[in-house]
Order: C-alpha cells, then structure tokens, then sequence
C-alpha cells in the first residue's frame, strides 16, 4: 500500500489548516450563537475581546489531528483508487480514471476519515465556542482549560460516547461531501489540461479551490446541525438526533438556519483547498 499519499495528505492538510482556521473559528462562532450579527459584526467582536489570539483558539490541537484526518482521508482515497483502476496516482494522468471511481473512492475515503475526525472535531467546537477572554487574575477560569483538559472533562460529566456526539450528522455530512469534492478536482483539473499531461500549478490552486467552496456548499446544512450536536447538552438543548434537531432548528429559526456559515464557509474554503490540493501534488511528484 503506497504510502507517500497517506504523508502528503498530512503535510498539505496541516498548511491548508492554519491559513483557514480564523475562518473557522467565525463560522462555528456564527452557527451556534445568537449574539452576532454577522460575519463582519463577529470578527469585529471577536478581535475586540480576545485580540487576534481569539481568531486561533482551538488550533493546536486541530493541527496534530489533521494529521491523522487527512492522511486518512487522501490515503484511503488514494488506495481505493488504485484498487477500483489499478492504476497508481503517477499513472493517472495517462489513464485518468472514471468520475463514478472517483466519486467511489472519495466517499470511501469521507467515511472512513469520520471515526478520527469526530472526536477531534468535536473537541475543537467546543474550544472555539468559549468566549471568555484570556485568562486575567480574578476571572473565573473558562470551562476547559484546553483540548487535554476538554477530552478528560467529556469522558468524565459525559462518558467516552461524549466525545462522538454529532458523528452521525458528521458522517452524513462527510461520505457524499467528499465522493463530490475528488470529482469536481478531478473535472476541473482535466477541463484545463491537455490530455496525458499533469494539471499546472495555476489549474491545481483553482481545481482545489472550487473541489473546496462546492463541496462546502453542499455540506452546509449537515454542517450546521452537526456542529449543535456537538454542543448540545453544554446549552441546555437536548436533540433526540439528526432530525429532532433539523427539526427544532427549522421550527425557531426558519430554514435559512441551513445556510448558516455559507458565505464563511466557502471564503474559507478556496485557500484551504488550493493550497491542500498543490502541497499534494507537490509532494507526490517529487517522491514520484
Ligand atoms: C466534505 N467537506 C466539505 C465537509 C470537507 C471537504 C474539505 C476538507 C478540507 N480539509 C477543509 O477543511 O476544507
């Protein structure tokens, strides 16, 4: 099993990680409080009480798991692939695979991603949604104290289960997101590149970032109602599970609740992705 795809998906999530995190921290910001107004009247917020720090809560850890996420997520695509065509990724572009194995293979990568993204995801969501300035003397200490600290305190008032709280919608979420994020890179890159030849630069940034915006837009619905999941139980709010809580989501809020994130979510997106998907390549080629 080659495992060059399983380092390079690390290393090109880790970088596209960081350039999104800020994004991130607004856009769960956003889907699970009431108090902003807007994107604009968050970031303004958030930069005013917890300086740019606060834009980049909850990164350590997200970074050490994307790790194991992406690695996975490229890996088992990667593999999947190769098992469906037999044909290696330095081969593919002379015998490009079909969209159906494409989208096979990224679903079965999406799926199998979901059981090491869980937990982290859902540790990561609950850092970014404590509000609390940094600590200064007198304050009450904020609920977790960091991402050790919120994993020993679920696994405690919750139970280890606690801790896959919202991994449903998440795989819901993630299985197809991901069969359509693969092929749309793949479609884009093979639109601007002449057959056989390997995608430019330029053609990989934009494959990437669209294979990121358009995937997003289709997961933002789940997204939302997996991030309450998430930190249902914390606010007093109790769902029965994905449909009680795309219920009772729908019946306060009106279905634009779906949409919550939208516009953030795909901002974010594009850099994310492009530099995801170039680092890949990258890697890939000078292994190859
Ligand atoms: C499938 N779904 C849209 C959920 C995610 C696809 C993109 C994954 C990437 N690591 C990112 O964070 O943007």
């Amino acid at each position: 099993m080659p495992v060059e795809e399983f380092v390079a998906g690390w290393i090109s999530g880790a970088l596209g990680l960081v350039l999104g995190h800020p994004f991130d921290t607004v856009k769960v910001r956003l889907q699970t409080q009431t108090t902003y107004r807007g994107i604009f009247d968050c970031v303004v917020k958030t930069y005013r009480h917890e300086s740019l720090l606060g834009f980049f809560k909850g990164m350590s850890f997200p970074i050490a798991s994307i790790a194991v996420v992406n690695s996975v997520l490229f890996g088992v695509y990667s593999n999947t692939l190769l098992a469906l065509t037999a044909t290696s990724h330095q081969e593919r572009r002379a015998q490009p695979p079909s969209y159906a194995h494409v989208f096979l293979a990224g679903c079965t990568g999406g799926f199998v991603q979901v059981y090491c993204l869980a937990p982290f995801d859902l540790i990561k969501v609950r850092l970014q949604n404590q509000t609390e300035p940094r600590a200064r003397p007198g304050s009450p200490p904020p609920r977790y104290r960091g991402p050790v600290h919120c994993a020993v305190s679920i696994c405690q008032e919750e139970g280890p289960r606690g801790l896959f709280r919202g991994a449903w919608a998440l795989m819901l979420r993630d299985t197809p997101t991901l069969g359509i994020y693969f092929v749309t890179y793949e479609w884009l890159c093979r639109q601007s590149t002449p057959e056989g030849q390997s995608p430019s630069s330029a053609s990989v940034l934009v494959a990437g970032g669209f294979a990121g915006i358009v995937s997003w837009a289709v997961a933002t619905p789940l997204d939302v109602i997996k991030s309450r999941m998430q930190m249902a139980g914390l606010k007093h709010r109790v769902y029965r599970g994905v449909l009680d809580c795309m219920a009772s989501s729908v019946r306060q809020e009106g279905l634009g609740v779906f949409f919550r994130g939208l516009t953030i979510n795909s901002a974010r997106a594009f850099p994310v992705n492009a530099v995801t998907f170039l680092s890949y390549e990258y890697l890939l080629r000078w292994w190859g």
